[in-house]
């Protein structure tokens, strides 16, 4: 990726070096900064990005009022499909930076029909099988308010949460319609699952078996698994 502004400046030379940087590649608008371009005010809203819906009541319900620096420079980018790289301080909100526009897109393409298992859509790669699980606890929440289904995968931190809060359970929009027995849960429209270093081998297996949307793992983790799930290889 080049970053070159408007006046054919080397970015990285020429800009100073501030909190937060995104630095993207789309087709939708030339090379260059985002730091140039100034967002207008009313960006600070969830709402100003039409997120999908179950997410709007997941980042409500969380009481995440509106979006953080990164979210709200990087969000309009990467809704439109571009490639970004986002730089920021630790703990600026940089996970649902580009966790929210995963979901948003999983949530509307919905999940494939006729498949029996879930074909692999979205990779996050962590550098440490705690950030693996922080990352997919973090999802989750966004995935999840008392008004969806539960993911099936969760860590056990954010499962307790939703535990509680799915007893008031309601039928949302972004469910499957099903033919589930009453009392039987429906499987999520969106499943993630992490995959790392000290998880038991059967739980591995039961989560590559059933088939996963958002697989997040450690580089070594995943290369090892890699060697052992020819079908994984190559969805990957
Ligand atoms: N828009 C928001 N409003 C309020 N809290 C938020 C918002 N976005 C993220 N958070 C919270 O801020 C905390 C830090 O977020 P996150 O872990 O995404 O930061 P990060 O930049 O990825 O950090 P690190 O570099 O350490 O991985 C989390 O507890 C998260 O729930």
């Amino acid at each position: 990726m080049e970053d070159i502004d408007s006046e054919g400046n080397d970015a990285f030379d020429n800009e100073p070096v501030e909190t937060e940087q995104v630095h993207f590649d789309c087709n939708y608008v030339p090379h260059r900064l985002l730091d140039s371009l100034s967002l207008p005010y009313s960006r600070t809203r969830w709402h100003s990005f039409a997120l999908h819906p179950q997410l709007l009541g997941s980042l409500s319900q969380n009481k995440f009022s509106s979006p953080t620096p990164i979210q709200e420079k990087s969000l309009p980018l990467a809704l439109k499909g571009c490639d970004i790289v986002g730089v920021a301080q630790m703990g600026s909100g940089k996970t649902l930076a580009y966790g929210l526009p995963i979901l948003h897109r999983l949530l509307h393409d919905g999940r494939p029909k006729k498949k029996s298992k879930r074909p692999l859509r979205a990779l996050i790669l962590a550098p440490t099988r705690e950030l693996a699980l922080q990352v997919s606890s973090h999802l989750n929440m966004a995935l999840n308010s008392s008004s969806t289904n539960i993911n099936e995968e969760e860590d056990e931190c954010s499962l307790k949460k939703n535990k509680r809060k799915g007893k008031d359970k309601e039928v949302s929009e972004a469910e499957e319609p099903t033919s589930q027995p009453p009392g039987k849960k429906p499987p999520p429209v969106v499943s993630i699952a992490a995959i790392v270093g000290g998880m038991s081998a059967q739980k591995q297996r039961r989560i590559l078996n059933r088939g996963v949307d958002v697989l997040i793992a450690t580089p070594g983790h995943l290369w090892d698994i890699m060697q052992e799930d020819d079908i994984l290889a190559k969805e990957i």
